[in-house]
């Protein structure tokens, strides 16, 4: 299977390259492909004849976005639309990757695809709108929802508590923001295991919840992350309320994974054994 990967140095294009297995995985960003340039998709396309597409590139800076909607929506919502509309001219099916904050987080169980979805930020709006627009393409897409994701590759919420923790002896975080920490090794073996299924997937193609198993806080997240210091830091746990920023998160973002593993047997790994082989490759090297 020939998979291209639209973005290249972020976390999940990186782990998709990573995790090939047997099937040839070209991850392109820019300048080869500019998703905010939809027509440098054209010769990007044709040189690599792909089986399937996954759009791993958006933009991911939740509290920049705020006060930079624009960029952040021909991004994740104008870009992505082109790059399905092709998608569908060629007949090939395409992943598209969102998020769990197209959620506003109000909901007491875990969501499912079918849940209605209401973005409280920039962020999650531009995705929602992505979305959409993907599936109005009327090709064969899948929008695989996935969270909360880390890996031992760029910037994330893992790499940061270990800098920080190492520097500091308190470190305050939300402790009312539940998710599901997801690993992008993870996410790039289920997204695989997705393409390969491609045939299968219905006309019109559908939402699936692809993210760590077992749910957790920020803060706790935080504390299982920073046990792995010589000299772990206190991690005092605090309020939304007391740690204002530009972007509302929602509460609850906990993805149900049933679908993904009834309908195409994907068992997501448990976040925590995921967190220890990344916290190992993060202790051998700052890249993993
Ligand atoms: N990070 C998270 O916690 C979560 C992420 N997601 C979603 O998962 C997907 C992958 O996220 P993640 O790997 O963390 O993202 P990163 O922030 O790590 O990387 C962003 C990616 O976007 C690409 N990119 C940025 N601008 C452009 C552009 N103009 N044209 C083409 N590519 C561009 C970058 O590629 P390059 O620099 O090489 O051009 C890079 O590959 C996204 O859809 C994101 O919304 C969902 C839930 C949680
Ligand atoms: C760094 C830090 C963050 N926090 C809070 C802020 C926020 O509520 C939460 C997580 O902070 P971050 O800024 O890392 O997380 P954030 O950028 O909101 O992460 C999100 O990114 C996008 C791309 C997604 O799609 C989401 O699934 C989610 O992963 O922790 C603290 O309480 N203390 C801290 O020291
Ligand atoms: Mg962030």
């Amino acid at each position: 299977m020939k998979v291209l990967v639209i973005g290249h140095s972020g976390q999940v294009a990186r782990a998709l390259v990573e995790r090939a297995d047997g099937d040839t995985v070209t991850a392109l960003g820019r300048p080869e492909i500019d998703l905010a340039a939809p027509d440098t998709l054209a010769r990007a396309f044709d040189a690599a004849t792909p089986d399937v597409v996954v759009n791993a590139a958006a933009y991911t800076a939740v509290d920049a976005a705020e006060s930079d909607e624009d960029a952040a929506r021909a991004l994740n919502a104008t870009g992505p639309g082109r790059l399905a509309e092709r998608c569908a001219a060629d007949g090939v099916p395409l992943i598209h990757i969102s998020t769990d904050y197209v959620f506003d987080g109000t909901l007491d169980r875990p969501y499912r695809e079918d849940d209605p979805i209401a973005p409280q930020s920039a962020y999650g709006r531009t995705k929602a709108e992505g979305e959409a627009a993907v599936r109005a393409a009327g090709g064969r897409t899948l929008v695989a929802r996935t969270a909360w994701v880390y890996s031992p590759f760029g910037k994330n919420f893992v790499k940061t508590m270990l800098r920080v923790g190492a520097e500091r002896d308190t470190l305050t975080v939300v402790a009312d923001q539940h998710g599901n920490p997801t690993s992008a090794l993870d996410i790039a073996d289920a997204l695989l295991a997705l393409a390969r299924q491609s045939a299968a997937w219905p006309d019109g193609g559908e939402i699936v919840h692809v993210a760590g198993r077992g749910d957790t806080t920020w803060c706790d997240f935080a504390r299982a992350i920073v046990a792995s210091l010589p000299e772990p830091p206190t991690v005092k746990a605090i309020t939304t309320a007391d740690y204002p920023t530009p972007a509302t998160r929602p509460a609850n973002s906990r993805l149900d994974g049933t679908r993904l593993a009834e309908r195409y047997g994907i068992a997501m790994p448990h976040w925590t054994q995921s967190l220890d082989v990344v916290l190992a490759r993060l202790a051998g090297s700052p890249e993993g």
